[in-house]
């Protein structure tokens, strides 16, 4: 579970008396995520997420996070709104960590996504992307091509645990990334981590995303990639190319792809897997098994990975001619 910080219902009054909502209703720990704590707080003027920053999100990053949100939901997107305090201010702190409150998004995310559930991923994504060209904070991706190699040196030798092999499968993999990673398309604000645990549905329809804290700028394709990833896998390790098909379709949809931007797909959707990959093995070797905290596991990717080697063309990921017509 997601709550690090116990925080008693003393210093949530006193931080909630900044924001005219009213009394404490109630408060009480939300299970889910792992990177913060996070609450879910009722008051006579209405109910919000309570969200503590913990030890990994850097506090530097905090204003392009909650400026990024405030700024999207401004343009329309579903998201959740920081809400502002007496004193103007989206951050505060609470029981010695960064804190700030949000509005409620309705909704439930979903295990098992639809094809057309996928659709609405990737339209709501290239909404995202175009909502985003005019913010005006910057913060490059930390977790793009260069940081790659540093993160699987620190993994170190129990690598090997994992797979016989792997550290080769890795070492070759990384040098090929390296070498070809493209560095001429479309760059503007990403997701990076839009999986399905945050994105929201409400009877079948997209209802809002959340969970802005790996949102960076890099190429846009990149997080058309990641989510690829993320939702168009079954879980016997198979890509759904009906799924992937939609996702493109979606996409398009609202923002069109490019020649260049559908040709880099491959070597992007290795990319998302080497990344994803890497932070879950990292995990996997250093966080201890005593945690609370599940780990995710490493060998999802590096299956995920296999398969975008063997991909030759867009085609393989449900891409038609008749995209770039539209
Ligand atoms: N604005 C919101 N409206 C409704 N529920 C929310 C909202 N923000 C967060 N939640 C709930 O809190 C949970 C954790 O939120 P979030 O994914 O942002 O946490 P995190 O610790 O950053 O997680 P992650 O491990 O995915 O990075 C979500 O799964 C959701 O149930
Ligand atoms: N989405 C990430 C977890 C961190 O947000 C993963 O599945 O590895």
């Amino acid at each position: 579970m997601a709550v690090y910080t116990d925080v008693s219902e003393n210093e949530v009054t006193a931080f909630l008396a900044d924001y005219g909502l009213g009394k404490l209703l109630s408060y009480k720990g939300i299970a889910e995520g792992v990177e913060n704590s996070n609450f879910l707080l009722r008051a006579e003027g209405g109910t919000y997420i309570l969200t503590l920053y913990e030890k990994r999100v850097d506090r530097n990053d905090l204003p392009f996070f909650i400026g990024l949100m405030e700024h999207l939901a401004a343009e329309g997107l579903s998201c959740p709104l920081p809400v502002k305090n007496s004193h103007g201010l989206a951050l505060g702190e609470l029981a010695g960590r960064p804190a700030a409150l949000f509005t409620f998004l309705e909704g439930m995310w979903t295990r098992r996504p639809t094809a057309g559930q996928a659709w609405q991923v990737g339209e709501a994504l290239a909404g995202m992307h175009l909502k985003g060209q005019d913010f005006a904070l910057q913060r490059p991706n930390a977790l793009s091509v260069a940081a790659w190699r540093p993160l699987y040196e620190g993994c170190g030798p129990r690598t090997a645990e994992v797979e016989a092999g792997l550290s080769a499968e890795i070492e070759s993999e990384l040098a090929f990334l390296e070498a070809n990673w493209p560095s001429n398309l479309p760059t503007g604000v990403i997701h990076a981590d839009l999986f399905n645990d945050n994105v929201f549905f409400l009877q079948g329809e997209l209802s809002g995303l959340i969970d802005f804290y790996f949102a960076c700028n890099d190429i846009l394709v990149y997080d058309l990639a990641i989510c690829l990833g993320a939702w168009c896998f079954e879980q016997d390790g198979a890509f759904n190319i009906t799924k992937g098909r939609a996702m493109l379709e979606g996409y398009n949809s609202v923002r069109s792809l490019s020649v260049e931007e559908l040709e880099a797909l491959p070597i992007l959707c290795r990319g998302a897997s080497m990344r994803f990959m890497l932070t879950r093995l990292y995990d996997w070797i250093h966080i201890p098994d005593t945690s609370f905290v599940t780990k995710k596991d490493p060998k999802e990717y590096l299956q995920k990975s296999r398969f975008h080697r063997q991909v030759r063309s867009v085609a393989d990921y449900g891409f038609t001619s008749q995209l770039l017509n539209q």
